[in-house]
């Protein structure tokens, strides 16, 4: 099996900061508070979408970043949330977390979503602070920071295009033309793609898997030398490409090889001359190869489809492609032998639970400044608006309710040192 992969980062958006106003009406001189929440950030979502096949767009996008909600406002009006984020995958997709290594989806339906990332709650404006003691509190919270993750996708490649035709027609260098044809290609990770199976990328924007299928001829549906993995990459295959060396080199016959190799498609249970085919003439650039066409033209009637290409030369290939991509676009997929469907019933459930991470971590760096470190605190931290001395004293208040204050007095901590969170360094007060 083919495995194709990619990493990307998503970030979700960020909540929009809670807002400190007043109300200001006519002979209500000191009107109570006012501040709007913010609006929460938005999720990034991974959305299945059947009309991609590959990874392939992931090759020029791999950040992804969810919008932000609005700050809250005046009049206690509340922020805009941030507009849902929604990244296509193909069906097929394997997500997994790189850091943890964890599995998080098989997405494999049509529609079907994973949220990947959670948007940021959006902060607290000062009118959620208002308590009979404190009335007008100039306190506000900044939004919630969105989840960010690097992610590795993952899909498992069948052949949507299968190659067929005798050997040494030009079938490997067509696949090498095409699917390496932009330099851009290089940088996309083929780790594990053998080189008899190119994802193909058209000049139009679509994409597709192409295969060479070498062991078709020399009986092979007789069961020689063929794996299970390999049949089902011909079961799998809706577009059958077959290529003929127009050049009649050696004293080959195309219209012999044409049909030789139909009656072998023909043997096969898979029904695989009930696919589209199209018929792909190659090594058009050589002296002979024009007459030749003509000729097997004639001989197998006007409703083959027929394509001259030179591999070699690299002439008409963008034609041949798009005809690719629009049969694929106009098949339906085969159906499966039954062992396959059997196996894809097997629903794999992954549940995913967040470790239960420790509240917080002290460490103490060189120079004796302790460090606090943790994602409850980060995030508290994150969201105080450090402006404001109310948001201050109110930030104070949790480090001691989360017992932060207890477990620096027991590393050593006295009045006066240094702690840091993040890059904000304090002093400890006793
Ligand atoms: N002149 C010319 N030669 C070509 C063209 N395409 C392929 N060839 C040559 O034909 C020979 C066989 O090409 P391959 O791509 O290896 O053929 P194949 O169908 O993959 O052969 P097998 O791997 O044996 O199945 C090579 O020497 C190629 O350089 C073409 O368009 N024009």
């Amino acid at each position: 099996m083919f495995v194709d992969n990619v990493n990307i980062y998503v970030k979700a958006g960020d909540g929009g900061d809670g807002m400190v106003a007043y109300r200001r009406e006519k002979y209500v001189p000191n009107g109570g508070p006012a501040g709007g929440d913010g609006g929460n950030g938005s999720d990034v979502v991974l959305k299945v979408d059947e009309g991609l096949r590959t990874l392939m767009d992931f090759r020029y996008q791999r950040h992804f970043k969810a919008d932000r909600g609005e700050n809250g406002r005046p009049k206690n009006q509340h922020g805009k949330n941030g507009k849902g984020f929604i990244v296509r995958v193909p069906p097929g997709t394997t997500v997994i977390d790189e850091t943890t290594g964890q599995t998080l989806a098989d997405l494999t339906d049509h529609g079907q979503e994973k949220v990947v990332a959670k948007g940021g709650r959006g902060g607290r404006g000062n009118t959620r602070f208002a308590t009979p003691a404190n009335p007008a509190p100039e306190l506000a919270e900044n939004g919630e920071p969105g989840q960010e993750r690097n992610l590795k996708l993952e899909l498992k490649l069948l052949a949507d295009v299968g190659l067929v035709g005798f050997p040494s027609v030009g079938k490997s260098t067509l696949l090498s033309v095409v699917s390496a044809a932009k330099p851009k290609t290089a940088s996309y990770h083929f780790t594990t793609i053998k080189p008899n199976l190119g994802i193909v990328d058209t000049e139009d924007g679509r994409s597709f898997a192409m295969a060479d299928l070498p062991g078709l001829i020399e009986g092979a549906h007789e069961g020689v030398g063929l794996g299970h993995q390999f049949l089902r990459h011909i079961e799998r295959t809706r577009v059958i490409v077959h290529m003929i060396d127009m050049s009649g080199f050696e004293g080959r016959d195309p219209y012999e090889d044409y049909t030789k190799i139909n009656q072998e498609l023909e043997q096969y249970d898979l029904r695989l001359m009930e696919r589209p085919q199209i018929v792909v003439a190659n090594k058009m650039d050589l002296p002979e190869a024009e007459d030749q066409l003509e000729f097997f033209k004639e001989q197998v009637g006007e409703e083959v489809d027929i394509i001259p290409i030179s591999a070699v030369s690299k002439q008409g290939l963008a034609p041949l492609l798009r005809r690719i991509a629009d049969l694929l676009e106009t098949t339906p997929e085969f159906p499966l032998l039954q062992e396959e469907e059997e196996q894809e019933d097997q629903r794999v459930v992954y549940r995913y639970e967040e470790k239960q991470e420790k509240p917080f971590h002290i460490s103490r760096d060189d120079d004796g400044t302790f460090v606090v470190t943790g994602g409850e605190i980060e995030r508290v931290f994150k969201m105080t608006d450090f402006t404001r001395e109310e948001s201050v004293r109110r930030f104070s208040r949790k480090l001691r309710h989360m017992g932060i204050d207890d477990a620096l007095r027991d590393r050593g901590a006295q009045g006066g040192d240094t702690v840091r969170i993040l890059k904000y360094e304090f002093e400890f007060v006793e």
